[in-house]
Order: C-alpha cells, then structure tokens, then sequence
C-alpha cells in the first residue's frame, strides 16, 4: 500500500499555505516588500526554532542510543522476587544510551574516556534503570566530590580550553581516583565503539526476596562483541576525522541486522561474607575479584532498533539509579546514595517536571499516583476528578509494595546505631592502592599493555604544568615505582 501523503497544518492542525511562504505585502516588486506580523507560520516557525534547545546533560552528554531487548537466560529466583528476573526467557524491553562523560554534545565519539552505560528495561512491575560506567571502579567515593572531579576533566574556567593541568591538580590531591584513572589511561579509555564496552555497576546492590532475605550485588554487562579498543593515535585520528565514528558503528551494526549482544552476569556476596571482607563493600573504588566472587551469568541484552528519531528517543531519556523495581534495593554507598537524588533533579531540570510522561520514559505498566500531578507539559489527563490528596475514603486505592520499597524487604544491616553528627570525608591508605598494583601487574600479562598505559599517561601529564608532574609521580610510586619511572622516563621534558 503506498504510504498516505501527509497534510502539511501549522501545529494547531490547521492547514496553511506552502511552509517557504511568507506574506508579504508589495506592489509587485521583487525588491519592495514587508513582512506582516500576522503571518503566523513565519513567527511560529522561527519563535520555535529558538527554543529547539533544551540544556544539554552537565556530564554524559555526548551520546549514541538504541531500542532492544532484555531476557532472563539463567534462574536466580532464590536471589530476587524481581518479576522480570524470574522465570528463564521472560523478556523485557530496553532502551540504552552509551555516552562519553566530559565533552559536550557536539564532541567527538572517540576521545579518552570513560563511557556511561545506561540502560532502561521496561518491566511490568515498572522501569529498572541500570545506570553503568564501562569501568567498574569510580574516581571518587565521597559524592560531594563529583562536581570538582568533572570540572577538572572539562574545560578551564578562564580559557575555555580541555586542560591537563587541573585534571592532574584534582587526582594528585585525590587520589582514591587512581584505580579508575588507570583503566582511564588504559586502552580501555579508547573502544573500538560502543558495541565494545561493558557495563559495570560498580557500586554494590542488593537483590531481595519478599521473606527478608537479601544478597549483595555488583552487576557486569559483558559485550559479546569482545572488548576491543583503539590504540591512542587511531582514536585521536578518528576523532578528527571521522567524528562519529561510533555512532555510524552502532547505527549500521544494527541496521544490517548485526545486532549486538550483551551478557549479564552478576557477583554475589552473602551478608556474612560482607562482614568480614577486607574492603568496604561501599566503596566504590574497589572491585570484588572474580577469583572470590566469581560471574554468575543471568541474563542477555540485544539491541536490535534504531532510534526513531535522536531527540525523542535518546536525548529525552532520563536515567536513575533510583528506578529501581522491588526485588533491587540500594545500599549505603555514599556516593549511589547521592546519586539517587541527582538523577531525578537533573532530569527536571533539564526535561521538567513531567518527564516520566515523555514516550521513552513511560512505564509499559500502568501507573497510578495521583498525588504527583499537574506541572509544566503535563500529557495526561491528570488523573481527572480523582482525589489529590491522601487516604480518601471516597476513592480508595490499594497498596501492593512496602513502606521502603526501593529498599523494601532490607533485611539486615539497615539497622543503624545512632551516633553523634561530623564532617566526614574518606582517607587514603596503602589499602587503596593494592588493586591498582594488581591491575598494573595484570596489564603485564597482555602484549603491549603496561607500555600503552605509560606513553597515554606521560603524553597526557606531559601537557601539564611541570609543577604537577612530580605530585602525580610520587601517586603512580606507590602502586609501583617502576611504574613512576616509566613515566617519568616517558615525559616530554625528560627526552
Ligand atoms: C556522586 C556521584 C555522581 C553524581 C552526583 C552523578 C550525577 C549525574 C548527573 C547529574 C547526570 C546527568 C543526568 C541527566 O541530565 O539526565 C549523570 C549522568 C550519568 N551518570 Fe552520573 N553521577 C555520579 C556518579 C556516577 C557513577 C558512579 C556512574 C556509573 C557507575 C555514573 C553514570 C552516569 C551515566 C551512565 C550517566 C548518563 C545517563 C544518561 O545516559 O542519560 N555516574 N550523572
């Protein structure tokens, strides 16, 4: 059937003339003539054209996106009541959004470094959000850190220019940093493309059952496209060359119908193993090797549509470690504790206050919660004549979670003992740098590893102001000094 032929109406539905037009009153002349101020599709179509805008995300804003689909390939209903991880085969769908951090939108695919991981999955008990890092160790675990520790991989106040000098002023005097800052200067801050990476939760969660029992969690999405990456120079190439390169790879992977895969595995710790495990399982600077706590595979991710279009899909999706169903729960990590709060704050900010009605946001269940109505956009019928207000008799409603839910169903070590009220912040000991000790003496074992961390380091300080070179070497000698002398050996000055 050939496709109807649309009518072209302004956005009032009405029909109106040929879209280049303008009215212009004249006497004929090709030269003479005036505009009039009641033509509205010419001021429409440029009062919204001025307003097409929306803020871009303050981190992560550069991105690339797909629709997909999420199955539940291994048992774990002994872990977790989650409906959409109970059942093999039950399936969900999924909207993902893999994104550079520190550039703006307009940046280029291929720059050094880390890739946000985040994944939506529609279930019928609501969205879970999966909001990942391609590393699975983070630069900080005090979260009132993060607005210095992005404003120093981003642009100088001043100048306006990317700078290296207040990138190493932040890590040599922070320098819980320097595990995740090692896989950064790795060929892992390089992919091959996003159907390379894999996502990490890096923090712990918990999966929860309805009797009270919970574990801890961290979650990996591992590609199955393997975990290529790029040498610096070809991602510096491409970045100027070939811009997008990333999204093109995406984009034509799956067009071609070469949809890219995803393995969901999951390390589980029981309670008592948290206990006495030697790292604070809340600090998301730390791994849990794999040797102790080893992958347990449940689950499959495909991206297989495009987005229909860019704003709708991608740029309007907003993503919260807080969308969690019942059967996740949060754990104390500072940092997921804060996080949980930004999301949202950020995406009223940037979308507004309804932005849960926005399609790639709206639950595929049904949603009842009158009490959060009205606002800017609001694209319901607002709950018509239902009560706004709490525990009327006349419309009663019934309640199927637990006071808590996004937290429901804890069990233990959510009873805290009082104390008195400090400032806090973490300290850095010896015990922060035995596992990036481990991940040099592991980048040994692969061809060319530890010389690539080397030479992205040193190319990147050696751009530094010379003040800071010795403050970062003195950080790289103690998770190896023959690590600091490569470096050192490695800097420009030192040539
Ligand atoms: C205190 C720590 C953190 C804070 C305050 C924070 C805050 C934010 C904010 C405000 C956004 C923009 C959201 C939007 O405009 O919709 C964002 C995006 C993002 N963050 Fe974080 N973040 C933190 C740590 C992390 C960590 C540890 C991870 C990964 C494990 C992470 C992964 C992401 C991802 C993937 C996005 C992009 C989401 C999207 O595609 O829309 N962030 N973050």
């Amino acid at each position: 059937m050939a496709p109807t032929i649309p009518t072209y109406t302004l956005s009032e539905g009405c029909p109106y003339a040929d879209p280049t037009t303008a009215q212009r009153f004249s006497d004929g002349s090709p030269i003479k003539g005036l505009m009039l101020l009641q033509d509205t599709q010419l001021i429409e179509t440029l009062a919204h054209f001025n307003r097409e805008r929306i803020p871009e995300r303050v981190v992560h804003a550069h991105a690339v996106g797909a629709w997909g689909e999420f199955e539940l390939t291994h048992d774990i209903s002994h872990l977790t009541d989650a409906q959409f991880l109970n059942g093999i085969g039950t399936k969900s769908k999924a909207l993902i959004r893999v994104s550079t951090v520190g550039p703006g939108a307009g940046s280029a695919d291929t720059i050094r470094d880390v890739r946000g991981w985040a994944l939506k999955l529609f279930t019928e008990e609501g969205n879970q959000d999966f909001v990942f890092n391609d590393i699975p160790v983070f630069f900080i675990r005090d979260p009132i850190k993060f607005p210095s520790l992005n404003r120093s991989h981003k642009r100088h106040p001043a100048t306006n220019l990317t700078d290296s000098t207040i990138f190493w002023d932040f890590h040599n005097n922070n320098q819980e940093g320097i595990h995740a800052l090692m896989m950064l200067f790795s060929d892992r801050g390089t992919p091959k493309s996003v159907r390379y990476v894999n996502g990490y939760s890096g923090h712990t969660y918990k999966l929860t059952k309805k009797d009270g029992s919970f574990s801890y969690v961290k979650i990996h999405f591992k590609s199955n496209q393997g975990n290529d990456t790029l040498l610096d120079a070809e991602a510096t190439r491409l970045a100027g060359q070939d811009p997008d390169n990333h999204t093109a790879d995406l984009w034509n992977a799956i067009q071609s119908g070469n949809f890219p895969t995803w393995t969901a595995y999951l390390q589980v710790m029981t309670p008592e193993q948290a206990e006495s495990f030697r790292f604070n399982i809340f600090d998301m600077t730390k791994i849990w090797p794999h040797s102790e706590f080893p992958l347990v595979p449940f689950g499959k991710l495909t991206l297989s549509r495009n987005p229909g279009n860019y704003f709708a899909d991608i740029e309007q999706a907003a993503f919260s470690p807080s969308t969690m169903v019942p059967g996740i729960a949060p754990t104390a990590d500072p940092v997921l504790q804060a996080r949980m709060f930004a999301y949202p704050d950020a995406a009223r900010y940037r979308l507004g206050v309804n932005y849960q009605h926005l399609p790639c946001n709206r639950p595929v269940c049904p949603v009842y919660n009158p009490y959060q109505r009205d606002g800017f956009m609001n694209a319901t019928d607002n709950y018509g004549s239902d009560p706004n207000y709490v525990r009327s008799s006349l419309r009663p409603i019934e309640f199927k979670g637990t006071v808590g839910a996004n937290g429901s169903a804890a069990g233990g070590h959510q009873q805290w003992v009082s104390g008195a009220i400090g400032n806090y912040t973490s300290e850095m000991t010896d015990v922060d740098f035995v596992q990036p000790r481990a991940f040099w003496n592991l980048l040994a074992t692969q061809e060319g590893q530890q010389e690539h961390l080397v030479s992205n380091v040193a190319g990147h300080l050696g751009s530094a102001d010379p003040r800071l070179h010795q403050g970062a070497l003195d950080m790289f000698a103690r998770v190896d000094t023959e690590l600091a002398a490569r470096i050192k050996s490695a800097l420009p000055q030192s040539k």
